[in-house]
């Protein structure tokens, strides 16, 4: 059949790839004459683009046809036959099924279409038959080709012996009655017959080519599954060079997906590796251009190619990319192209030379700082220029030359400045790192430790029946009852939601290969570690943040940029961001000298211990490791992207990351771009900076940091809530460094005369529109905006009507509490 000889051919590509890889590996002899020899085989490659490569054409013997005869072992097993009958007392399924009693096997029988491929999905690999028996002698009850196909798409099933049964007229009246169903995927027409001796013969010798072809298919999986973890970028396509798969490494580094079908080789690679691959030499190498799915630039690498077929012709090509030492470091760092783009050096990629990085190479590196480009620049403007503008140079190289560019100072015009002390306070604690730096009002420190006891919450059970399973199917809404399912949760909405969300609808499973369970486990660890304590840094808030985050990950623009791999991280840096958050903010830790500020130095203290937790936690567990089946490169990426991610969420980097993208995705108009983000002038949305990489990272950074505080883009009734929660947290802390003796963090934040209104008018004034906007804009939701814009109102009126402490907000509101109002409208936990 064609696809066995397929799958022969795939084997012995392969295997020809493991030996010929072996033998270079021993191959010293490095005369040119030498396929083998590595170090021969690179001085031949091109040292840059233009050069022309010396390219070994050299038309070898052909790869060997034969597969190693141990690799084709398959253990005895007893025989299994499903019978695909619609009519009730079949004599002939009885026949068929006599006949396998009498070779000591098993039968079973099924009268639909629907029931045959129910059983086969529910067989596990070790219990599925060996032979299906179909009858297709009355086509208006039951398809028979049609499911064939159906059967041949169900996974583990290229070895099971398809027989249709036919009527002896049907068979005797056309010489080609057999086609239609060898193309449906049968590999034999019988006609039907009662004769319970002929049944056991054809059973037997097709159980016999079953076990054959079933051999081959798993060797075929072992020698796949050797392929997948290679460093090498491999690619096996037909011989009309339609890739038919591609490997791990070649999807991560190009930017694949993975299940991507049968696509031209060409869309992909060129150079001189695709005209020996066209010109029908058997064994070949030469470097290859491929291009990735999110850099500008191609990368080149060696290639060894060989074509192969079981007959003269070719049914399959073998590419074989070496994966250069250049490329993984770029891979590594993020990009090495931030460094040196417009600049590939061919020679670091097609050759070893980083592998050697002495100080005289590295010195000799064209390395320079974009900044350092840009002072010099700017120098060589003021030669000849009149003094006012030297002077201006002047001034900003000094501002280029200080390494905080991106820490916020307050602008000196009147509309920016922050005037009300409440929002001074609460902007300036977000936006400074480190202990307090008030000598006056610090009357001691302390070295108690603030992390209050965790509420040791376990076993989740995770029954999501009736009104619970009905919220949950809501959770890809804006307007989600998140308090509604923290009351019906009981305090425990992550692991729920976390796996509604993780697990149903973003599959996360598949991507990080593990199962439900684990990541269940992972869930409900996770969430343990939250305080429950804590009136805003919860696991209620975690879920919020995770389902802002499964929200914006819906969006078409983020659905075209990011991969599988990176949503899940995304929705596992939403789930730990806050992990263990003591409910105190960084400053206070830092001021309490608290070990956490003094393991992280104070700097990022809080973020720093969330991530590091978060794999702790992790990797501490093996029913918890969602990471377990990873393969070292892709864990190195998800943690890479996770990490990233929840540093992200530190709000003394708030302009930081906010002013990198804008400054990537507005385009110019009038004035710079920072100047536009206060300016009314609606931006202008360029979204061609997403084919760099470097660039989809700050989109990550972004998509987190917006969900983090889009409380206050929420309706009213859930922004309202969280304000007071955020305030509750603020006023205890404030009364704790009273009681310690510790710098008052926020001294306006006094549960006795704090205003709510005004603290959260000065947030979104001065933390949320501008952010919401550009990410807005960037994933088409207006709504973020527009609520964010009415709860600024809202605000307002209260503000103005003198609403002032907690206890007035929740009064004028007309409530004891929001939470409460919230309660008494909704139904309660779950029975
Ligand atoms: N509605 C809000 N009002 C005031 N501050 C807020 C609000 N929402 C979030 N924040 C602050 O913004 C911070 C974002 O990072 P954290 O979650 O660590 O801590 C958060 C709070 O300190």
């Amino acid at each position: 059949m064609n696809m066995l000889a397929g799958e022969e051919a795939s084997i012995e590509l392969v295997q020809r790839w493991l030996q010929r890889r072996d033998s270079d590996d021993t191959d010293t002899g490095s005369s040119s004459g030498s396929p083998g020899a590595r170090a021969g085989r690179r001085s031949s490659l091109a040292l840059t683009p233009e050069d022309e490569p010396l390219v070994d054409v050299a038309n070898r013997s052909p790869p060997p046809a034969h597969i190693p005869n141990a690799m084709l072992y398959a253990p005895p097993e007893p025989l299994e036959l499903l019978c695909v009958f619609p009519e009730r007392a079949s004599r002939v399924c009885a026949a068929a099924c006599q006949a396998v009693a009498r070779a000591g096997g098993e039968a079973r029988s099924v009268r639909s279409a629907r029931d045959a491929l129910d059983a086969l999905r529910r067989d596990s690999d070790a219990k599925l038959p060996h032979v299906i028996i179909v009858d297709a002698r009355q086509p208006q009850t039951l398809d028979a080709p049609l499911l064939a196909r159906a059967i041949r798409g169900t996974k583990n099933t290229q070895h099971i012996a398809l027989i249709a049964i036919v009527k002896k007229s049907a068979y005797l009246k056309d010489d080609f009655v057999v086609l239609p169903y060898l193309d449906a995927g049968f590999n034999r027409v019988m006609v039907e017959t009662l004769s319970s001796t002929a049944w056991c013969a054809e059973i037997l010798q097709s159980r016999a080519a079953g076990a054959s072809a079933r051999a081959h298919v798993a060797a075929v999986a072992a020698l796949a599954a050797a392929v997948d973890r290679c460093r090498d970028l491999v690619a096996i396509t037909d011989d009309q060079q339609r890739i038919l798969l591609a490997n791990k490494s070649w999807c991560r580094v190009l930017g694949w997906r993975g299940d991507e079908g049968p696509r031209p080789l060409a869309e992909t690679a060129g150079g001189e590796a695709m005209r020996q691959a066209s010109s029908g030499a058997r064994d070949w190498e030469a470097p290859v251009t491929l291009r990735r799915r999110a850099a500008p630039d191609p990368i080149l690498l060696p290639c060894r190619g060989a074509a192969v077929g079981l007959t003269k012709s070719t049914s399959h090509i073998v590419f074989v990319c070496e994966q250069t030492h250049a490329v993984e470091t770029e891979r590594g760092r993020g990009s090495l192209h931030s460094i040196r783009r417009g600049s590939l050096d061919v020679r670091s990629v097609a050759s070893d030379g980083l592998r050697r990085t002495s100080l005289a190479k590295l010195q000799g590196l064209p390395l320079e700082a974009p900044i350092t480009k840009v002072i010099s620049l700017l120098s060589a403007a003021t030669e000849g220029a009149p003094p006012s503008t030297v002077a201006c140079i002047e001034r900003a190289v000094d501002m280029l030359r200080t390494s905080e560019l991106y820490s916020p100072q307050m602008r000196d015009d009147p509309k920016m400045r922050v005037e009300d002390p409440v929002a001074t306070d609460l902007i300036g604690a977000l936006l400074s790192q480190g202990p307090t730096n008030t000598l006056s009002s610090r009357r001691s420190s302390n070295d108690s430790t603030v992390v209050r006891s965790q509420t040791n919450r376990t076993n989740i059970k995770h029954k999501t029946t009736g009104q619970l399973r009905e919220l949950l199917d809501t959770a890809l809404s804006w307007e989600f009852e998140i308090f509604r399912l923290e009351d019906m949760t009981r305090g425990r909405p992550l692991a729920h939601l976390g796996l509604a969300l993780m697990g149903g609808r973003f599959d996360i499973c598949a991507a990080l290969e593990c199962d439900e369970r684990t990541l269940l486990h992972w869930l409900t660890i996770i969430e343990t570690n939250y305080h429950s304590g804590n009136t805003y840094h919860n696991s209620t808030h975690a879920a919020d943040v995770l389902q802002a985050v499964a929200y914006f990950l819906e969006k078409d623009r983020l659905k075209s940029v990011l991969e599988p791999l990176e949503a899940a991280a995304a929705l596992l840096a939403a789930a730990a961001h806050d992990v263990d958050h003591p409910g105190t903010s960084s400053a206070f830790l830092c001021n309490a000298r608290h070990p956490l500020a003094v393991l992280y130095n104070d700097v990022s203290v809080l973020e720093s211990h969330h991530a590091a937790l978060t794999f702790k936690i992790t990797l501490n567990d093996n029913r918890v490791n969602i990471f377990k089946n990873l393969d070292r490169d892709t864990y190195k990426q998800v943690r890479h992207n996770v990490i990233d991610m929840i540093l992200a969420t530190e709000m003394t980097k708030h302009f930081e990351h906010l002013a990198k993208f804008v400054n990537v995705f507005y385009a110019k108009s009038s004035g710079s771009k920072e100047d536009n983000m206060h300016t009314d002038e609606p931006l202008a949305l360029d979204t061609t900076a997403l084919s760099l990489p470097e660039n989809v990272i700050l989109v990550k950074r972004m998509m987190i940091k917006c969900a983090d505080v889009s409380n206050a883009s929420r309706p009213q009734k859930f922004a309202f809530e969280w304000a007071r929660r955020i305030a509750e947290e603020y006023f205890l802390q404030t009364d704790e460094e009273k009681a310690k003796e510790l710098p008052v963090v926020m001294p306006m934040f006094d549960r006795a005369t704090c205003s709510i209104p005004r603290s959260q008018i000065g947030f979104i004034d001065y933390i949320i529109i501008d952010m919401m906007e550009a990410w807005a804009a960037f994933i088409d939701m207006p709504e973020l905006v527009n609520h964010a814009r009415s709860n600024h109102a809202r605000w307002r009126e209260l503000d103005e009507a003198g609403v002032s402490t907690l206890a007035d907000v929740w009064r004028a509101l007309g409530h004891a509490s929001i939470h409460g109002a919230l309660q008494a409208a909704q139904p309660t936990a779950e029975e």
